[in-house]
């Protein structure tokens, strides 16, 4: 009986060990064997008994993943192992919302079989019904591993804080998209170029277009706001933006003006809703948050009693996920569970974010301007039109070369605005009418400031 084997430290009777089946052995999966292997007698301590490894699934038989995979079962469809019968645990790791992996583990919920998962887009998609599936079912779904790595994210929100009314939890989600603008900012190379880096070294998604758009961070950010705020985040009503936008111009200009720039994810609780969004922002390189660089990330946390928290670490690549992998399956091994949200999934209905024009902070806007007398003045009257206060103004000489649209006539030059706190339906309105005045070249890039 799984529940018995699942419990056994409690009772102090049952020191069998506890078999999992792992599907996916990239990696995550490579890497929770070998720290399986590597660490087995620490591991088998804490958990109260030996775990081992019986069964596994991936999708290409042949490949060597630089483990030995010898004598154990192997499964060509993945989701055969939520009934196989030498299976206590079922470990998911191969990723994605849909398709094999959300089948493999309701049907080992179904089954009445617990789960631990890293897949952030699941939980973020499919969170709700399948703490139900596990709730009715009387086994833990684990998922210490789907935000930011390393990191205790989930245990701290969700049980180190569950005495505190949280407000606020976000932070540097994503180690692709950190690494990437880390580089760089640091070394001037090209987007592309690391993110081949990051790929290689086994931080991005399997479609790394996932970490770019910001799709990866706020999944992270809508489970850590459901854990936060006590209800699932509605996923589709999070706001994103990823860092494609992001030109090395910003970088210098947010440098020039004592910023660094990160990938953020915000979650906050207001009087009239909550804000969870993701998007690129300006933080001032003193805040601690702009010092958290490369593959690491951080988790913010705020809370009426606790105050501000930040945890740092690394965000991605196999050792960190393993170890949060490998935790939760200690967790199981010792009977210790906690409902999925922090709190009974029954009747559970999800949060609908607030949209963007709701926001309120302030903006560093960068446009393309044809270098001509009165400029200045017909971009400021759109901004007092809208009633947006600006802070700071910087223009980086005059371009005397040829004009970036590449036509005949006035040089092109950046102009940077950094405007007070406004609200975003403003800053909407107002860039609508910025954008088509004539001596504006393009599309402005808009980015966010936050305190950090
Ligand atoms: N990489 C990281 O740093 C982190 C990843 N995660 C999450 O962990 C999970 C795994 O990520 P990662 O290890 O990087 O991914 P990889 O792409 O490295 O590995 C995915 C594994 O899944 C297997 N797989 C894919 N499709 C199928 C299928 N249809 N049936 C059976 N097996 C399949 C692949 O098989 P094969 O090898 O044969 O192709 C591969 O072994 C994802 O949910 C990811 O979001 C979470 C935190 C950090
Ligand atoms: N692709 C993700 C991996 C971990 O969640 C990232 O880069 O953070
Ligand atoms: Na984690």
């Amino acid at each position: 009986m799984i529940a018995d084997s699942a419990g056994g430290q409690a009772r102090g009777a049952i020191t069998a060990p506890l078999r999992i089946g792992i599907a996916g052995l990239g990696t995550v999966g490579a890497g929770l064997v070998k720290l399986l292997r590597g660490n087995e007698t620490i591991v088998a301590a804490r958990a109260g008994r030996p775990i081992t490894i019986t069964a596994v699934a991936a999708r290409d038989r042949t490949r060597d993943r630089g483990v030995d995979l010898s004598g154990l079962t192997w499964h060509d469809d993945a989701a055969a192992l939520a009934t196989d019968p030498d299976v206590d645990v079922v470990v998911e790791l191969i990723g994605g919302a849909e398709g094999v992996a959300r089948r493999l583990v309701t049907t080992a919920l179904e089954a009445g079989r617990p789960v631990v998962t890293a897949n952030k887009a699941l939980i973020a998609v499919h969170g709700a019904e399948l703490a139900a599936l596990a709730e009715r079912a009387g086994v833990p779904l684990m998922f210490e591993a789907a935000v930011a790595g390393g990191i205790p994210a989930i245990k701290t929100v969700r049980e180190g804080l569950a005495a505190d009314r949280l407000t606020r939890v976000g932070g540097i989600l994503n180690g692709t998209c950190n690494y990437i603008m880390t580089a760089m900012r640091e070394s001037g190379r090209p987007f592309a170029d690391v993110l081949a880096e990051a790929q290689a070294l086994g931080y991005a998604e399997a479609d790394p277009s996932t970490d770019v758009d910001g799709i990866d961070a706020a999944h992270k950010l809508a489970i850590l706001a459901g854990l936060a705020f006590g209800r699932p985040v509605a996923f589709a009503s999070v706001h994103v933006e990823g860092i494609r936008g992001i030109d090395a111009l910003d970088l210098d200009f947010a440098r020039a003006l004592g910023y660094r720039i990160k990938l953020l994810g915000l979650a906050r609780r207001r009087d009239d809703g909550v804000e969870a969004r993701v998007h690129p922002c300006l933080v001032p390189e003193k805040a601690p948050i702009a010092q958290v660089d490369g593959v690491f990330n951080a988790v913010v946390v705020e809370g009426a009693f606790v105050g501000r928290l930040m945890l740092e670490g690394r965000g991605a690549g196999e050792g960190p996920t393993a170890t949060a992998v490998a935790a939760d399956l200690i967790d199981v091994a010792r009977g210790s569970a906690v409902p999925v949200w922090g709190r009974s999934a029954d009747g559970l209905t999800q949060i609908e974010a607030l949209p963007r024009t709701a926001f309120h902070e302030e903006y560093y806007l960068r446009l393309n301007v044809h270098d001509r007398p009165g400029v200045i003045a017909d971009v400021t009257a759109v901004l007092r039109d809208h009633g947006v206060s600006l802070r700071s103004m910087l223009q980086h000489g005059r371009a005397d070369a040829v004009p970036q649209d590449g036509t005949a006539g006035d040089p092109s030059v950046p102009l940077v605005l950094v405007t007070h706190r406004t609200r975003e339906s403003a800053m909407m309105e107002a860039l609508g009418r910025i954008a088509a005045l004539s001596a504006v070249i393009g599309a402005p890039a808009m980015i966010r400031i936050d305190p950090g």
